[in-house]
């Protein structure tokens, strides 16, 4: 008999507390050994504060001692668009390497998968800060 198995983005997903937007979002981030961190996006009535699915997983992940990644999977509601990180959560990802992949799925469980040094070029990240000037020290 065929199983199919939730994915563990689309289950973070139902989580979202995400009242202003309605628009929610589930992550899964899948660490060097194979741990699972899942996140939902979490909106906040100061708008500003809100944060992403992404930055939840990772920013879990990183308070129990991973720093390493293999992929993390992205799942929305939208039917008809591979729901893509925004520009702050690149950011955040590339902070832990630019070689591992970012899962961008729809509902019907198909997917587009980038490395995260493809969603952000020419980026900006730790070793850059080793690297001004001597005289400015
Ligand atoms: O990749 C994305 C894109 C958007 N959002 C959230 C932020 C906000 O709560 C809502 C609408 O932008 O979706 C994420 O969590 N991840
Ligand atoms: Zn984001």
């Amino acid at each position: 008999m065929a199983v199919s198995r939730e994915p563990r983005e689309a289950k973070a997903k139902e989580f979202a507390y995400c009242p202003y937007s309605k628009f929610r979002v589930g992550a899964a981030l899948v660490a060097h050994d194979g741990t699972v961190f899942t996140g939902c996006n979490v909106e906040n009535a100061c708008n500003n504060l809100g944060l992403c699915a992404e930055r939840t997983a990772i920013t879990k992940a990183v308070s129990e001692g991973y720093r390493s990644f293999k992929a993390i999977a992205i799942a929305s509601d939208m039917e008809e668009e591979f729901i893509s990180p925004c520009g702050g959560c690149r950011q955040f990802m590339r902070e832990f390497g630019v070689k591992w992949s970012v899962f961008m799925t729809k509902p019907d469980g198909s997917y587009m998968d980038m490395l995260v040094e493809d969603l952000l070029p020419v980026s900006f990240g730790p070793d850059d800060l080793k690297k001004k000037k001597a005289s400015s020290e």
